[in-house]
């Protein structure tokens, strides 16, 4: 039989474009209203705008006496931070007053303690230019910009969105995952037997995807059979598929030949990138983006940086990244037309380890993207780990 002709491999797309793509191709999932609580990690479609004042009400910034006329006053009541309604001072008169309690209306000052000297239950003391009295809306009016759309509400955001009364916001739906680890190798949990492999997958994907602002909903095991890939890639109703392992031209990888059966469209497919060569983007008829990640443990680990991480993002409604890039020294074996990505520590390359271990990254501040005409010193994009 003649020798088939091989080709050498295609060196991918440039790591760069492969980046770009995956941030770029998709469109922000559509808009859904929740509950500020409820949006943590998710990216405004519509500005947030205070519902209510802050404060809420004219409120004492100070412990002391709220007085009313001219001194010194007779003391005529106690006010502490939750009264709802306080009574209005007669002239000549104080309520002892504690920060945060409403002022009554006709409050003129609060004297703080360490300004008044009170003889039994008269208040002597002078009011100097502040009032100590925090008035309503001083922070932020109803209506005023706190956040505006596109930016993804933290925890400090979620906490002034309360703050100012907001009950609902309109956010991006959270785009959601299915991650399928393949390989009849590979156990998910207890001792790996002989010839097997403990996943590295599952936490990795679940941290990347909650960073990115999507949900990790299913996460299964499938064995090496088409048949059960293939049952396993029609059952997941999720925004975004990620396959670990399956990536390459094995007898056991059946990924590509059945996206390719579903008329998948293709937008990375290979990358010049070591590790993550085989990583790859594409979308199935319907919408649903399948990631594919390679099976050695870095190399996934580097592509679900490339290219899940960015689509995640731009699904989840956020404005479109820019790596930070640092300088970096030290060596690394540069890979001819693409890009070496390498576990860097404070500025310095760190000892390579191969595409299968993690130890080598464990200790990182995070992956510096070395492309083949770097050189020490220059400044190299970052990938920061999950
Ligand atoms: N003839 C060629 N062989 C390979 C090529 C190539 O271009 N031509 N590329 C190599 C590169 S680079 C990579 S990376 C791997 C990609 O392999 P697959 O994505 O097909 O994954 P598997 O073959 O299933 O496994 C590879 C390796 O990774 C281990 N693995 C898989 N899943 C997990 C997991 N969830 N947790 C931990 N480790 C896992 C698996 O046991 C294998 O050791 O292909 C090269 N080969
Ligand atoms: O992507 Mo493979 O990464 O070089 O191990």
């Amino acid at each position: 039989m003649p020798v088939t002709q091989q080709r050498p491999p295609a060196i991918g797309l440039a790591w760069a474009d492969a980046y770009a793509a995956a941030r770029d191709l998709p469109t922000a999932l559509p808009a859904e209203t929740c509950a500020p609580e409820d949006a943590h990690g998710r990216t405004l479609a519509e500005p947030l705008l205070a519902a209510a004042p802050v404060p809420a009400f004219d409120a004492a910034a100070m412990d002391g006496y709220a007085v009313a006329g001219p001194g010194p006053w007779q003391v005529a009541g106690l006010i502490l931070a939750g009264t709802p309604d306080p009574a209005l001072l007669a002239a000549g008169t104080a309520a002892e007053i504690a920060t945060g309690a409403p002022v009554p209306a006709n409050t003129e000052a609060v004297l703080p303690y360490e300004d008044c000297h009170v003889d039994g239950a008269t208040v002597h003391g002078a009011r100097g230019p502040r009032t100590h009295i925090r008035r309503a809306g001083d922070d932020v009016e109803p209506g005023a910009l706190i956040v505006p759309a596109g930016r993804t509400l933290t925890a400090t955001r979620v906490a002034a969105a309360v703050q100012a009364g907001v009950e609902q916001v309109r956010v991006h739906r959270r785009p959601s995952v299915t991650l399928l680890v393949t390989g009849d190798e590979v156990v998910l949990a207890g001792r790996p037997g002989p010839g097997q492999v403990r996943d590295s997958f599952t936490g990795i994907v679940a941290a990347v995807t909650t960073r990115a602002g999507g949900a990790l909903e299913h996460s299964r095991h499938v064995g090496d059979n088409p048949a059960e890939l293939r049952k396993a890639l029609d059952r997941a109703d999720t925004d975004v598929i990620v396959v670990s392992g399956s990536s390459s031209a094995g007898a056991a990888d059946h990924l590509h030949a059945l996206l390719d059966e579903r008329g998948a469209e293709w937008h990375v497919r290979g990358v010049a990138s070591r590790p993550g060569h085989p990583q790859a983007l594409a979308s199935l008829p319907g919408g649903r983006w399948v990631v594919s990640l390679p099976g050695n443990p870095y190399a996934g680990m580097v592509s679900t940086l490339t290219l899940l991480e960015p689509l995640l993002g731009t699904l989840a409604g956020r404005p479109p990244a820019t790596l930070p890039a640092v300088p970096v020294t030290g060596s690394a074996k540069l890979m001819p037309g693409g890009v070496r990505i390498a576990p860097q520590r404070n500025g310095v390359l760190l000892p390579p380890g191969g595409s299968a271990g993690l130890a080598a990254v464990a200790d990182a501040d995070s992956l510096a993207v070395l492309s083949d005409n770097w050189t020490e010193g220059d400044p190299a994009p970052q990938l920061i780990m999950p």
